[in-house]
Order: C-alpha cells, then sequence, then structure tokens
C-alpha cells in the first residue's frame, strides 16, 4: 500500500454526511468536492488521503475488507457489522455528532407490553397459538444479542431499509429494532419504546484497518487526524480572554491577578500570561496585555475577575484546539495494533 494513497471512506449523505465534512474542515482537513455526485475527493491539507463517499451503512465493510483504509461511520453499524476478527479498530470511539440510540420499540396500542420482560411474556403467550414475534430491523445481530439474552426465542427478523416503522401499521411486522434520536418518528408513526429495551447507544467513530496501519504513512496520517479531532474536543471545553490592564509592572499585575480567591478557576489553566503593551504615551503606569485561558462555564466571572484590576478592550475567542503533551486517543490506537 505504501505506493497508493490513504484511503478514508466518509458518509456520502443522510445524518452523518454533512457533519463529518463539518468535522474534518473544523480541524483544518477540509474536504475538496467539487459537487456532491462526485464520490472521489481529495483534502488538499494532506495530499496523501485520497477521500472516498460511500454510504454509512456500506463503510464498516469498506474498511474491513481493505477497500478503504479509514472511515468514518455510525458506532451502530461498527457494532452491527464487526464480525470480532479485529481486522477493524475503532480509533475514535465519539467524534460528538449522529447520537442516536438502536432501541426496540412496539406499537402504542400494546397497552400491557411497557417492558422486555412483558415482551417475553407476549412471545410465550404468542408461541402457544404458534406465532412467532415479527421484529423489522437493520440491525439483526444487535436485536438477536439482546433477545437471547433475555432468553427470548419466540421472533422472526424481517429485513428492511428504512422507513422501518411503517411496518406494525402496514403489518408485514409487530415491532421495530431501529434507531432513535429525538424519538419524532416513533412518535408519529404510534410505537413506543419499551423499559429495557435500548440496545446501543451511538454515534459517529473514526474506524481503520489494522493491516492498513502498518503502512508507516497511514499510521502516521490516523495520528495526525487523532490529536486534531482530540485537541479540537478539548478546546471547545475552554475559552480564551485577554484584557489590558495598567500597572506598575508585570509583577504588580500578576499579584493583582492572583491575589484573590477561585485562583485557578478565573485565572487559567497555568495562570495568566501577562505581555507588556508598547503605546506611544509614557508614564508611571503602562499598560499589559493579560491572557487568561478558563473553562467555558467560567468566562463571565473570569470578566468580572478581570474587570476588578480595572482590565479593559475584554477580548474573547475560543481556542481552535489545546494539546496535551501527547496524545491519548493516538497512544491508545497503538495499544490496540499491538494487541
Ligand atoms: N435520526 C438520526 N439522528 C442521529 N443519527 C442518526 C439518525 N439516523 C441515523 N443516524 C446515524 O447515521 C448513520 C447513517 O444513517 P443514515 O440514515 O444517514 O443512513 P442509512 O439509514 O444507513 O441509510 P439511508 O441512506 O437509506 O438512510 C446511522 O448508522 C446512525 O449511526
Ligand atoms: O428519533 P428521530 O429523530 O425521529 O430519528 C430517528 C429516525 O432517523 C432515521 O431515519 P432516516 O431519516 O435515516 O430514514 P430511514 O429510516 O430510511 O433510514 C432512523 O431510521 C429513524 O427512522
Ligand atoms: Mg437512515
Amino acid at each position: 500500500m505504501s505506493d497508493r494513497k490513504v484511503r478514508l471512506a466518509l458518509p456520502s449523505k443522510g445524518a452523518l454526511g454533512k457533519l463529518t465534512m463539518d468535522l474534518l474542515a473544523n480541524i483544518g482537513l477540509k474536504v475538496n468536492r467539487p459537487n456532491d455526485r462526485q464520490y472521489v475527493a481529495t483534502i488538499p491539507a494532506v495530499p496523501e488521503i485520497e477521500v472516498l463517499f460511500q454510504r454509512a451503512a456500506d463503510i464498516f465493510v469498506k474498511v474491513h475488507e481493505g477497500s478503504a483504509d479509514l472511515g468514518v461511520t455510525g458506532y451502530d453499524v461498527v457494532s452491527e457489522e464487526d464480525p470480532g476478527d479485529g481486522t477493524v479498530i475503532t480509533a475514535y470511539e465519539t467524534l460528538g455528532y449522529g447520537k442516536c440510540e438502536v432501541v426496540l420499540a412496539v406499537p402504542n396500542s400494546w397497552i400491557d407490553v411497557t417492558s422486555i420482560e412483558d415482551l417475553a411474556e407476549l412471545t410465550l403467550l404468542w408461541k402457544a397459538q404458534g406465532k412467532p414475534l415479527r421484529i423489522v430491523t437493520k440491525y439483526k445481530n444487535l436485536t438477536k444479542k439482546l433477545l437471547f439474552d433475555r432468553n427470548i426465542t419466540n421472533f422472526v427478523l424481517v429485513d428492511a431499509n428504512g422507513a422501518l416503522e411503517a411496518a406494525p401499521n402496514m403489518g408485514y411486522a409487530d415491532m421495530i429494532s431501529d434507531v432513535t434520536s429525538t424519538g419524532t418518528t416513533l412518535r408519529e408513526n404510534n410505537l413506543k419504546q419499551v423499559a429495557g429495551g435500548n440496545i446501543l447507544k451511538s454515534q459517529a467513530c473514526l474506524i481503520a484497518n489494522r493491516k492498513a496501519l502498518q503502512s508507516d504513512t497511514a499510521l502516521a496520517i490516523t495520528q495526525q487526524i487523532l490529536e486534531r479531532i482530540e485537541a479540537n474536543q478539548e478546546a471547545k471545553k475552554y475559552t480564551s480572554i485577554t484584557a489590558n490592564v495598567r500597572a506598575g509592572s508585570m509583577d504588580e499585575v500578576g499579584a493583582l491577578l492572583t491575589s484573590r480567591e477561585q485562583l485557578d478557576q478565573l485565572t487559567g489553566q497555568r495562570g495568566p500570561t501577562i505581555s507588556k503593551v508598547y503605546t506611544n504615551g509614557s508614564g508611571s503606569n503602562d499598560w499589559y496585555a493579560v491572557t487568561v485561558v478558563v473553562q467555558q462555564e467560567h468566562l463571565f466571572q473570569a470578566v468580572q475577575h478581570l474587570r476588578q484590576v480595572e482590565g479593559q478592550d475584554i477580548t474573547v475567542s475560543p481556542p481552535r484546539y489545546i494539546f496535551g503533551p501527547s496524545s491519548k486517543s493516538g497512544e491508545t490506537l497503538l495499544q490496540r495494533l499491538k494487541s
């Protein structure tokens, strides 16, 4: 694989399509896709990457078979499709979007069925009548596992590719096992979840073909992507605030800022950064720029704190990345490659 590019499969449309493009743009890896009918694209910032657009439901298989080295898809797809042979590694589990849950849902009219235990009882009743429970789903493996774990066996799984919520009304299934996010589709189709019927929480994740990562280039690119994702997610928790403060010296500013309570919360991760502002006037007191990086929830307290030392021209900007001394996700990937 050394000569060919590193192939990154991305969702071509649907619930993950645009959000995946937004993620990559936000971490400096903007995808250049001339139009949305082209299924091959590039990331100008990393010419070694070739982007391939596929349906999210197909991306796990493409990475597993090696026709893509990396891929972004839903964790539900990974959990449903993964044969557990170690070919595919989940490099980053929580991309932060495409949040949904695979659940069992039954018609509202089944008023006595409110839990998985009730469902088990129903299947026993139906068994005596020679009638299996028909469940329509795209998630056969996940659904089977949950039901077998609850000793529920009198069921058949019905295939469908979408709009599953219509099935009980149309009569080709009795209930469904599908993803829900806001719950609107279930409600609008007179379906309800059952307690104990939550199969899997899911969000978008980055997966990789283990063998492909034996290539130094592919591994280096994957680690760069992980670093960018991780630092960008860390940065979202913080905000950077800068104010101009007039004082006799830097030390005086530092003392002013660090003399008050809530020190660690309001003066930043490592304390305030202070630099001299070169103004054209001269006088006994000079201006100093003070910068603190604080957690989002401490923004206004930090602004008040800076005002208390007569800070002016207080500007706030979101850090784009916050890199730690090393990348946790990068280290986890290397561990997984060794196991
Ligand atoms: N309503 C939703 N809210 C959040 N994430 C969702 C939602 N529906 C699906 N997803 C996530 O997006 C992934 C892709 O679903 P999507 O509906 O975009 O394509 P699909 O259902 O696989 O195929 P199709 O293109 O036929 O809809 C799912 O595997 C799941 O992880
Ligand atoms: O809980 P909600 O916010 O209503 O979202 C859940 C719905 O979203 C997806 O439908 P999609 O639009 O992908 O259609 P599909 O069923 O054909 O995949 C999923 O299949 C559910 O039907
Ligand atoms: Mg869908």
